[in-house]
């Protein structure tokens, strides 16, 4: 199997804070791949690195063996990789369609001498946009929504529109920053069942911020845990749980700041 991103020694410093030191990551096309850690561990430094928020300090990222890191996030994202972020960035005025339309804005060919002329091209365009966004939508269970506004979704259905909205940019990577946070358990299993069902059905590579280890143990391939910006282990899931600096930094004592966590979420 190809690989999809690997990061090379990868560091980013916040004046004299080491937010992530020297990681190395080789992440396979197709893999579901996460990054777990305690809180300011480094994981959303590292995304925002990947994804061309933050140029790291040192080290290489590689996305299909070409190197990325230092581009702009809307080069990358036309390359084919896309995000979704911790707090839930929607158009919450906007309705779930137009997200989504918003969505594919890299992917269209007319310009707009097309659509102030109205040329033919450009009523094609936009009927073929549409039918893409309907598709999108029905694609993550938000069939007949696309006239709701954004905010007056559900929670769990936001989570799914952002999602809708990063698959429109046909992504070939697609980072995941705590797509459970905030959830339920019943919703968070059918976001888990969700994201290993994208996996397959898309093809995609999926590299996954998660705290919920229900969900980390469930449906990864592979794992890498971050402790104060450095990797402390990678392997299996089961790898992962046995190993004893995990337990110790994470797992174990961590486990109840998790949970406060996620009280705190919710209660937001
Ligand atoms: N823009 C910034 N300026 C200064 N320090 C930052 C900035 N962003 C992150 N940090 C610091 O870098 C460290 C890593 O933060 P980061 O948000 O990457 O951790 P995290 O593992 O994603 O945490 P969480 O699980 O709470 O989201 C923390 O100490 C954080 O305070």
């Amino acid at each position: 199997m190809a690989i999809c991103l690997e990061t090379r020694q990868v560091s980013k410093f916040f004046g004299g804070l080491i937010a992530v030191d020297k990681i190395d990551l080789e992440i396979s096309e197709k893999s579901i791949y996460s990054i777990i850690g305690p809180n300011g561990a480094g994981k959303t430094t590292l995304f925002n690195c990947i994804s061309g928020y933050y140029t790291p300090e040192r080290g290489s990222i590689l996305y299909f063996d070409q190197e990325v890191q230092g581009l702009s996030t809307n080069v990358i994202a036309s390359i084919g990789v896309a995000r979704t972020y911790q707090n839930i960035r929607l158009f919450k005025e906007m309705t779930a369609i137009e997200n989504v339309l918003i969505g594919q804005q890299p992917h269209l060919r007319t310009n707009w001498v097309d659509a102030i002329v109205h040329t033919k091209r450009y009523f094609s365009e936009e009927n073929e946009t549409l039918e893409e966004g309907r598709r999108l939508l029905k694609f993550v269970g938000l069939e007949g929504m696309g006239d709701s506004l954004a905010r007056n979704l559900p929670y769990g259905a936001q989570r799914r529109l952002e999602i809708a909205r990063a698959l429109a940019n046909h992504p070939k990577l697609l980072l995941l920053d705590e797509p459970t946070a905030g959830m339920n358990p019943q919703e968070t299993e059918v976001m888990k069942e969700f994201i290993h069902g994208l996996r397959d059905q898309l093809s995609l590579t999926i590299i996954l911020i998660e705290h919920d280890m229900r969900v980390v143990m469930g449906i990864s391939d592979r794992i890498s845990v971050l402790d104060h910006g450095t990797k402390i282990a990678e392997g299996t899931p089961a790898e992962i749980q046995s190993n004893q600096r995990v337990i110790e930094a994470y797992l174990g004592a961590g486990t109840e700041a998790l949970t406060e966590k996620y009280r705190r979420k919710k209660l937001q």
